[in-house]
Order: C-alpha cells, then structure tokens, then sequence
C-alpha cells in the first residue's frame, strides 16, 4: 500500500524548497518568477547550478503532490478529464485565431475590441480567454477587459513558441484524439501510414509536410523551440567535439534548420558541418545559416537530403554524424532502414551522436520531468506510430542495424532539466 506524505509535512518541505529558491536568486540578482506581463519567460538559473533545479523538481513535485490529495480522487478525475481538453482547446482557438497578438502590450483592451479585431464572437472570445486565465495565460484585472501576463506576451511575441503550439494544436490534439481509433485496426504495427494522424489527417505526418510546405515550416520552427538556449547548449558543450580532428566534417542528418550545427559551429571552428533535411526546407534553412556571420555560415552548407537513401558523396566518410530527434519519430523497421544507410556512409573511425529520450524506469527521474517523457512517448505514437526508447531498446537497434559492428561507446546522461540523453556510437 502506497504511503502518502501528511499534507503539512509535504507544506513545511515546500516552504523550505521556496525559501531556498528565493534566497538563491536574490543573493544572485535574478528576478523572481511573476506573471506580470513583463515577468521573466524561464527559470533564469543556469543548468550548471543542478542544485538549484533539483530543488525546483523537488519543489514542483511536492506542489502538485499537495494539490492532488487535496483535491482527492474523485474530484481529481472529474477535473481532469474536463479540464485537460478544454484547456487544449481553448489554447488551440487563441493560437488560431491570434487572440494574443491582438491584446495590447501594455494596457487593457476589452472583450469587444478583441471579439472585433480578431474576427471571433465576444462570447466565444471571453471564454477562451478566461478559460485559459486560470492557467496564467491572460488575466482580467477589471470586468471585461484583458491584460496579458508573462505567458500570454510571450505568446504574442515569439514566433517559435507560436509555432509550437499551432503544430500541438492543429497536429498532435487531432491525431491523439485517434489514438483508440488507430489501435482499433492495427496495434503496435510501427507504420506511419496505420498512424492515428493518417487517420486524422488522411496522410502520414511527414508526407503531409511534404505536401503542405507551411506545415514543416512551422514544425521546423516549432522544433528549434525544444532546441534554443539549453537544448544546443547541451549539444555543444556535453559532448567532446575538440576531439574531432581540426578541419573535421560533421554530418547534422535531418537537422532541419541547422540551429544545432550553428550552434556547435560557433563555437568549434575547425568543423564543418553538412546539415541534410528535406528539400523543402531548403529556403528557410539557406536564410537562416546566412543571416550568421561569414565566419560561421561559411562551414555550414544545407544539403537536401532523403535519410532513407544511400548518403550522397558530399557527406561520406565523415567525422561524425548527429541524429537528434531522429530515431524517436520511427519505429525500429524503419530505423533500421535509417541507421544502415549512415553506417553504409560511416569510415572506420567515423562516430554516430544519437540524441533522444532514453526513457527511464518509473520513478527514477522527478515527476515533472518524467511526465514530459511519457508525454513525448504518447506523443510520438499519436503522430507517427513511433515510441521514445530505453537504453536496452537502443542498444538493440543498434547492434542489430550495424551488424555488431557498431556499438554505444559512451552515454552522455542530460543535465538536470534536459529530456535528451547523448549517446556516442563508433565501431568496436
Ligand atoms: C523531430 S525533427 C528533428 C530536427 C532536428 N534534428 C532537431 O533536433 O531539432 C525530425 C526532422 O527529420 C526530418 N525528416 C523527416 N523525414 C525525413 C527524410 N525522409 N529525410 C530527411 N529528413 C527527414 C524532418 O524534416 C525534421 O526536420
């Protein structure tokens, strides 16, 4: 029988994680988290302080623990199931039809003005926005009248969180609404096109991406949201890229816009890299590699390029290979098809840097940690019959890809707070 914590014993542990909090930040002049609209985006701690984020996990785990026996089971269930989706929903019709964007920066506008500028009827407008005001996103300081808090300005104002919730929104909720549909005609089949977001879309993910450009724009954009600030910092400082040989030519396989290869480019600047997706993010990634400095751009070339055929010359032979956020997206029939045409291409002494979920056992990593896994796990069977993997479902893939030849040499476990892990892979 699972024990609980009394509800002041986990309170007194909650006081002392803020207080530690709160002293931290103040004896380093960082600003305290606010929901004032021009309060701090993210937790202003670097991942360097892992003291610090084990306390906040500690602390985030302990909240929620005091509010779910609080609220206790029946009522835990009720509000959940109502208001998961609603919220969902609510959050897609703001992202749809640009409600924030249309709240003034400072100030106040009120339902009918929005209702006005943003095409949608006051009454639907209002319950959006109020629905979505009890998570902190808006806030009705008088009757009638909006403001925005820290998440909803930064809803209106940064086009890659945009990004990321239109393609939550309007592609990942209507595949997981399918989910028990799809598993109806096929379970654990692995094939795209048997995915619960063919069934809602009429096409797989990608293909669909392919045939609606602005759909992989936005995901491309939506990705480098997950990989800005710690996701490329993780890539570029976790792993030894000096011990590259100088001159040394990395392949970014599927690297959509290139921000990861950017990202290390800057700072190593013996390497090349050869960043290779699809070719109709050709555009957008040229665009961005050049708005760099010549000193980066220079050693950062878009290559279009299908995965699942034989790596073309320019990208032979290379140092190393990165795949992140790859592998996750296809189940092990089409991995493997992956994989051999990377080890094909691979020299001897070429490595393989896979960076993906290592999914943990249950109750290993702190709760709203592993929540988020289990929630790109659910996710990736929604969008694409794929599954994240445990370190025993990695090491098969890849002996069984390379033939024994090819083997995970090093594991590069995340700093706190990172839902990636890093494992290197050369010939053994
Ligand atoms: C989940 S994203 C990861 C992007 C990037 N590596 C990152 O970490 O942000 C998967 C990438 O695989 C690319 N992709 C999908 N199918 C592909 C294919 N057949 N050939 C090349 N790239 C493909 C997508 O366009 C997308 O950029």
């Amino acid at each position: 029988m699972q024990s609980s914590p009394s509800l002041t014993e986990l309170a007194k542990s909650i006081l002392e994680d803020s207080q530690a909090i709160d002293s931290f930040l103040s004896s380093h002049n960082l600003p305290q988290p606010s929901f004032a609209s021009d309060g701090i985006k993210d937790f202003p701690v670097g991942t360097e302080h892992a003291d610090i984020h084990a306390i906040r996990h500690r602390l985030i785990d302990a909240t929620r623990e005091l509010r779910d026996l609080v609220i206790c089971p029946k009522d835990t269930i009720k509000w959940m199931i109502m208001n998961d989706h609603t919220l969902a929903a609510s959050v897609h019709a703001i992202s749809h039809f640009k409600i924030a964007q249309a709240v003034p920066k400072e100030g106040l506008i009120s339902f009918a003005e929005l209702a006005r500028a943003t095409g949608v009827a006051e009454l639907d407008v209002a319950r959006f926005v109020r629905r979505t005001a009890i998570n902190h996103i808006f806030v009705e300081p008088t009757p009638g009248h909006v403001a925005h808090t820290a998440a909803s300005a930064l809803l209106s104002e940064d086009p890659q969180m945009q990004a990321l919730v239109a393609h939550m929104s309007e592609e990942a909720f209507p595949a997981s609404a399918r989910i028990v549909d799809a598993l109806e005609v096929s379970t654990g089949c692995g094939e795209p096109r048997d995915s619960p977001f063919a069934l809602a879309f009429g096409t797989s993910f990608f293909e669909r991406k392919v045939e609606q450009p602005e759909t992989m724009h936005r995901f491309g954009l939506a990705m480098s949201s997950w990989s800005e600030g710690d996701g490329t910092r993780q890539m570029r400082d976790c792993y030894d890229w000096a011990s590259l040989p100088g001159g040394g030519k990395v392949v970014d396989i599927g690297g959509a816009l290139g921000h990861i290869s950017l990202g290390i480019a800057e700072k190593f600047e013996g390497l090349e890299f050869v960043v290779e997706d699809q070719p109709p993010l050709t555009e957008q990634a040229r665009s961005l590699i050049s708005s760099y400095p010549e000193t980066i751009s220079n050693r950062v070339k878009f290559l279009p390029h299908d995965f699942f055929q034989p790596q073309p010359a320019e990208a032979r032979a290379a140092d190393a290979y990165i795949m992140r956020y790859i592998l996750h997206d296809w189940s092990d029939t089409y991995a493997k098809k992956i994989l051999n045409n990377v080890f094909e291409a691979m020299k001897e002494d070429s490595r393989l840097i896979i960076a993906d979920a290592v999914m943990p056992p249950a109750g290993v990593l702190p709760k709203c940690q592993e929540e988020v896994l289990r929630s790109f796990d659910v996710s990736m069977l929604a969008q694409l019959n794929s599954q994240e993997r445990t370190l025993e479902m990695w090491k098969r893939l890849i002996e069984e890809s390379g033939g024994g030849r090819w083997n995970i040499t090093d594991i590069l476990s995340p700093p706190k707070g990172e839902s990636i892990t890093i494992l290197e892979v050369k010939s053994t």
